[in-house]
């Protein structure tokens, strides 16, 4: 199905105080600028995450769980797949709502995560009302239905240090993310995050004070294939650390997600192109199975 032209009605929508640049063609993926953050909240939100890698490997360990949903969790790809040394980060990941967590160390990290991850809700939320109205509904449609005011929302830091031989591994391979949404922040270093347009590996380069949004899979399935999830990966490079920082919003984990019903009409040849899910299922599939989209097309009616 063609997409709707959401840049002109995005932008418009946002104009009071978010803009996206424009692209030529809408492809799961937008840049945003004059988001309201302060400058000032992206840095210290990254100082914070380079406090947490920068504990001791003790300090860190304890939260090395392994279950899916731990409200906090930390992990490496050096230690957990020494024999495999395929994906080459260090992660950190919290809960941040419908519960906030937040490890203990470093001290400031609550105050400053807390604050950045509010900005990230509030900007999410802009974006879907915002897509809503690009698809001919009303604004709320999207939260409603999906149940955002008890959204999941995941932060997420990837630490991908510097690897001599970045040709023999990858950082993340190429995947869609399970979420609605997801918004970048990344380091200003050489460009390694990549996303697939027009058949080809395209790199994002890092534009201070600037987020890229990246439309998940639940989005796809919301908008019954009219926005696509976007296929990334992350390359690596030789020369210095690169450091992103991931806020995702997805449906609560027992939210049923389907195809929005106002976007199917079997009469006007529009049949529902996925079949019903719920987050969590679709949560659970995926950390089994993260080539490309393959959770995805496993919902394909
Ligand atoms: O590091 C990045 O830029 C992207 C990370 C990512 O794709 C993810 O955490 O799902
Ligand atoms: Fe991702």
């Amino acid at each position: 199905m063609a997409c709707p032209a959401p840049l002109g009605l995005i932008a418009g929508r946002l104009a009071e105080g978010l803009v996206t640049l424009p692209h030529t063609s809408y492809e799961g993926w937008q840049r945003i600028v004059n988001h309201g953050l302060v400058m000032k909240l992206q840095t210290a939100m990254m100082d914070a995450f380079d406090g947490f890698f920068d504990l001791t490997i003790e300090e860190k360990q304890h939260y090395m769980g392994q279950e899916l949903f731990e409200p906090i969790r930390y992990g490496t790809s050096f230690n957990e797949a020494a024999v495999d040394v395929r994906y080459w980060r260090d992660y950190l990941r919290i809960i941040a709502h419908p519960v906030f967590s937040y490890p203990a160390k470093p001290l400031n990290f609550r105050k400053i995560s807390e604050e950045y991850t509010r900005n990230m809700r509030d900007i999410s939320i802009e974006l879907l009302r915002a897509i809503s109205e690009s698809l001919g509904l009303p604004e709320a449609t999207m939260e409603e239905a999906l149940q955002l005011k008890s959204c999941i929302q995941l932060l997420i830091s990837n630490l991908y240090p510097p690897c001599p031989q970045p040709e023999l591994a990858l950082g993340l391979p190429p995947h869609s993310d399970s979420s609605i949404l997801t918004i970048v922040m990344q380091s200003n270093t050489k460009a390694c995050l990549q996303v697939q347009h027009g058949g080809k590996w395209v790199p994002v380069e890092a534009i201070s004070n600037s987020f890229f949004v990246i439309l998940g899979d639940i989005m796809e399935i919301a908008s019954n294939g009219t926005y696509k999830s976007l296929l990334h990966r992350v390359v690596l490079n030789n020369e210095s650390t690169r450091m992103s920082i991931v806020s995702t919003i997805g449906p609560p984990l027992e939210a049923l997600v389907s195809p929005l019903p106002q976007l199917v009409d079997s009469i006007q040849n529009r049949p529902a192109l996925f079949r019903e899910t719920t987050y969590k299922e679709y949560v659970q599939l995926q950390k089994q199975n993260q080539e490309e989209k393959s959770v995805l097309n496993l919902m394909k009616l």
